[in-house]
């Protein structure tokens, strides 16, 4: 029963699979999932036991410095994915479709996935919305194409969603269970639920087959995805108050980067030892 091993340790080293999520899920096993957008983070997260990388289209605002994640292109995350997928051996690498890459249908949402497993070697892709884009999940699941869904607080609408806000407070706290219901049963294989009420996430947990994964909704889903320069305290803006930050690499890498200046400026470094005669 090699399905019954636990994600994380265990004798398997093969690539973590959609039906592995769902077995943890019904073994009532939690997990964490963590963005990466380069090969060094996704090869080290990977050895720390992380299941699932997620190269965000936040790589908008946390690769290319943009205020939002509206501006990024495929064309952009294609060759960031291709480096999370190919440093990582076991984690499942999800490529994050941008704005503007699937909303005009299924065919449109098929060319994108198609191109995230072909030329980013992804595992699997991750689309924002509600029942809305069911079609292109049940698309991309009829053509071999893994999809999370993501549901609640979706940046991608931040116009229409007037900032960033708790979702599921007033009457729209069943149309976000409803949602991710339909997309569970187009075929979705997890359930992204961002800056959700704790309440909510915890109906859609018990409501669908398939792992929620939660950012900024409670404790109450099957798995947690954060940001990895948020959770490892390299400042990006505004820190959200979901995030718990388990490092300092801010202080640490700014500390390097003086000493190393200063080193140069008063001429103790090259040292001998660094030195080639
Ligand atoms: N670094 C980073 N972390 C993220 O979690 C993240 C990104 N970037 N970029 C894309 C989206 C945008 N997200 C965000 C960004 C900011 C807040 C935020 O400032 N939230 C405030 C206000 C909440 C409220 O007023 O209800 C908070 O205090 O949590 C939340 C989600 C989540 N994603
Ligand atoms: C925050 C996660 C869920 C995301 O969509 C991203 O990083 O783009
Ligand atoms: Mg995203």
């Amino acid at each position: 029963m090699s399905e019954e091993i636990s994600l994380y340790g265990g004798p398997s080293h093969r690539r973590v699979r959609a039906r592995d999520l769902v077995a943890a899920k019904e073994r009532g096993e939690r997990w964490a999932m963590l963005t990466s957008y380069d090969q060094y983070t996704a090869a080290l997260f990977d050895r720390a036991g992380i299941p699932v990388l997620l190269v965000g289209d936040s790589a908008s605002n946390n690769v290319f410095g943009h205020e939002t994640s509206l501006p990024v292109t495929v064309d952009e995350l294609i060759p960031l994915v291709r480096a999370v997928s190919g440093a990582a051996s076991r984690a499942m690498v999800v490529a994050d479709f941008p704005f503007g890459s699937f909303e005009s249908g299924p065919a449109q949402a098929l060319a994108t996935g198609v191109r995230f497993l072909k030329e980013g070697r992804a595992h699997a892709v991750k689309l924002e919305g509600g029942a809305r884009v069911a079609p292109q999940v049940d698309a991309l699941t009829g053509a071999g194409i893994p999809v999370f869904a993501h549901v609640g607080f979706t940046p991608q609408h931040e116009n229409l969603l007037s900032g960033y806000r708790v979702q599921g407070r007033g009457g729209d706290a069943d149309r976000i269970v409803d949602d991710a219901v339909a997309l569970a049963e187009a075929g979705a294989i997890a359930v992204v639920l961002e800056m959700v009420t704790s309440d909510v996430a915890k109906r859609i947990t018990h409501a669908v087959p398939v792992p929620t994964i939660g950012i900024g909704a409670g404790p109450h889903t099957d798995a947690q995805v954060l940001v990895w320069q948020d959770m490892a305290g390299l400042r990006t803006g505004k820190l959200p108050r979901f995030v718990k930050q388990y490092a300092d690499l801010d202080a640490i890498l700014d500390d390097a980067a003086r000493r190393f200046a200063e080193d140069v400026r008063a001429g103790s470094f090259p040292a001998e030892e660094h030195t080639f005669h």
